[in-house]
C-alpha cells in the first residue's frame, strides 16, 4: 500500500488555499506542511498561523514537518491548531524524546525526520513511540534527490521488520517524482511526500497524486 502526502510547499505561495481545495476528494493520506524558519533551513515558508488557517480551510489530515530551530517552541500552537501528525528533525533538538512525549500526551501523532547525512541510529531508540520516519531524500530545503538514500530506506525497512514495528511508516521526502516513485516504494517507503510532482503536475494536483500512486505500484 502506498500513500501520497502532497507538500504544499510545491504550490504557488500566493494561492495556498486554492491549492489545498484542489485536493478535495483525492486519495491523500495527509496534506504535508513544511514549516521553515530561515535557520534550520535557509528558506522561510510559512508558520503556525498559516497552518491554523489551513486547518480551518480543509478536512484533510495535516502533517506538519518542522524544519525549524527549537521545534519545542512550536508545539503548543500546533496542538492548538489541531494538526494530526507533527514530524520533528532529530538534528534540531537535544531533547527529541521530550518532544515525542509531549506530542503523545496531547494525542498528536509524532514523526521523526532525518537528514541524508544522519545515521539511522539517531531514530532507533524511539521507533516504538512514533508513527512515521521521514527519510530526507534530498537535503532539507532543496529538491535535489540523492540516490544513495534509497539504501537508507532499505535498511530502515529491515530494522522495522526486525523489531516487528510494521505499523511505523517510512516517508520519503525531497525530489520525489513519478520516475522515482517505484524505486522508493520498492526500497520500503510506503509514504511519498511530493511537492512539485503534485502541485506542478500538468493535469492538476489530483492527477499528480494519481500518477505517483500508479508509478509506485507499476
Ligand atoms: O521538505 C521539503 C524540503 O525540505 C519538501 O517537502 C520538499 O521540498 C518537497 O518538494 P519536492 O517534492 O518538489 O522536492
Amino acid at each position: 500500500m502506498i500513500e501520497i502526502l502532497p507538500a504544499l510547499l510545491g504550490a504557488d505561495p500566493l494561492a495556498l488555499g486554492d491549492a489545498t481545495d484542489s485536493l478535495t476528494g483525492a486519495p491523500v493520506r495527509y496534506l504535508h506542511l513544511d514549516v521553515m524558519d530561515g535557520r534550520f533551513v535557509t528558506d522561510i515558508s510559512f508558520g503556525v498561523r498559516t497552518v491554523a488557517a489551513l486547518r480551518r480551510r480543509t478536512d484533510l489530515p495535516l502533517d506538519v514537518h518542522l524544519q525549524v530551530a527549537h521545534p519545542e517552541d512550536q508545539l503548543d500552537a500546533l496542538v492548538k491548531a489541531g494538526v494530526d501528525l507533527v514530524t520533528v528533525h532529530v538534528e534540531a533538538t537535544a531533547h527529541i524524546a521530550r518532544v515525542v512525549r509531549r506530542l503523545q500526551q496531547e494525542g498528536v501523532d509524532a514523526g521523526l525526520a532525518i537528514n541524508p547525512g544522519t545515521p539511522l541510529a539517531a531514530v532507533e531508540e524511539l521507533l516504538g513511540q512514533i508513527t512515521q520516519v521521514t527519510v530526507m531524500t534530498s537535503n532539507p530545503g532543496t529538491s535535489d534527490f540523492l540516490g544513495w538514500t534509497l539504501d537508507k530506506i532499505r535498511r530502515l525497512r529491515a530494522l522495522l521488520t526486525r523489531h516487528e514495528l510494521t505499523g511505523v511508516h517510512i516517508a520519503a521526502d525531497g525530489g520525489v517524482t513519478e520516475a522515482r516513485a517505484k524505486a522508493l516504494y520498492e526500497a520500503g517507503a510506503d509514504r511519498l511526500i511530493a511537492g512539485s510532482a503534485v502541485f506542478q503536475a500538468p493535469g492538476g494536483s489530483a492527477d499528480g497524486v494519481a500518477r505517483l500512486r500508479k508509478a509506485a505500484l507499476a
